[in-house]
C-alpha cells in the first residue's frame, strides 16, 4: 500500500491521535513510550516542546515500521514542516490554515491535520489539500457547535481536539466526527504522583471508550 495511504489507515483505524504537549523532552519521551504501550497508534509531538524534532526523530525510527504513526504538532510554516518530514514525522498537524505547510506535505506525500474552526475555514482547508480537518479549539463551542457545523458538512474528515475525554469522547462520535485528538486527558495521567503507568492505563480506557463509541 502507499506510505501515505497506510498513515491515513493508522489514524482512522485508531480512532484517536494523542496529542503530546508537554514541558519537556524526557517527559513527552516517556509519556509517548507509556500511550504506545497503552494501545495508541497515533501520536503527535508539538512543537513547542524543547528538541521536539529530535523526539520526533527518535520515536519514528523506533515504533515507525510497526504501525505506530508518529507525527508533528503545532506545524506552523512550511519551514518547520520540512523539518519535520526529514525527521521522519508521518503526518503533520496545525493548528490554523497555512497552505504553504500542506502544499509541503503534499509535496512529500506526508498526511495533513489542519487546524480550522468555522465552516469556511473547514472548507477553504478542505481545498488547500488538507486530509483531516482539526477542528479546534473546541472546549468553548463543544459538542453542540460541532453538530451545528457537521450539519452541511458532514463529508468533510473532522477530528476536534480540545476537551475530549473518556466521559465525553462517546458523545462526540455520535455528533458525527472521524475521530478525536486527545491530550491531557491521557499525556497528564502521571501527575502528580510521578508514575507513567498510569499513562497506559488511561490510553487502555480511553481508546476502549473509543472503540466501544465507534461499534
Ligand atoms: O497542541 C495541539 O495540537 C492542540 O490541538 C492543542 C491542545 O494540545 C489540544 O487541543 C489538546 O487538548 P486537551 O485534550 O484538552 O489537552
Amino acid at each position: 500500500m502507499y506510505k501515505k495511504l497506510r498513515t491515513l489507515q493508522t489514524i482512522d483505524e485508531s480512532g484517536a491521535v494523542l496529542i503530546v504537549r508537554l514541558e519537556s523532552a524526557e517527559v513527552a519521551e516517556r509519556v509517548a513510550e507509556a500511550a504506545i504501550a497503552g494501545g495508541f497508534r497515533a501520536l503527535e509531538i508539538t512543537l513547542s516542546i524543547p528538541g521536539a524534532v529530535d523526539v520526533i526523530r527518535r520515536l519514528a525510527a523506533k515504533h515507525g515500521s510497526t504501525g505506530v504513526a508518529i507525527g508533528a504538532g503545532t506545524v506552523l510554516d512550511e519551514h518547520s514542516a520540512y523539518e519535520c518530514i526529514r525527521a521522519g514525522a508521518q503526518f503533520l498537524v496545525s493548528p490554523q490554515l497555512n497552505p504553504a505547510m500542506i502544499r509541503t506535505a503534499n509535496r512529500y506525500q506526508v498526511p495533513t491535520i489542519s487546524g480550522a474552526y468555522t465552516p469556511t475555514e473547514l472548507v477553504n482547508s478542505a481545498e488547500a489539500g488538507a486530509d483531516i480537518l482539526k477542528l479546534f479549539p473546541t472546549e468553548a463551542g463543544g459538542i453542540p457547535y460541532a453538530k451545528s457545523v457537521l450539519a452541511p458538512l458532514a463529508h468533510l474528515p473532522i477530528m476536534p481536539a480540545g476537551g475530549v475525554t473518556l466521559e465525553n469522547v462517546g458523545e462526540w462520535f455520535a455528533a458525527g466526527v472521524a475521530g478525536v485528538g486527545v491530550g491531557s486527558y491521557v499525556t497528564k495521567a502521571w501527575q502528580p504522583d510521578g508514575d507513567f503507568t498510569h499513562v497506559t492505563e488511561a490510553a487502555r480506557a480511553f481508546l476502549a471508550a473509543v472503540a466501544e463509541a465507534r461499534k
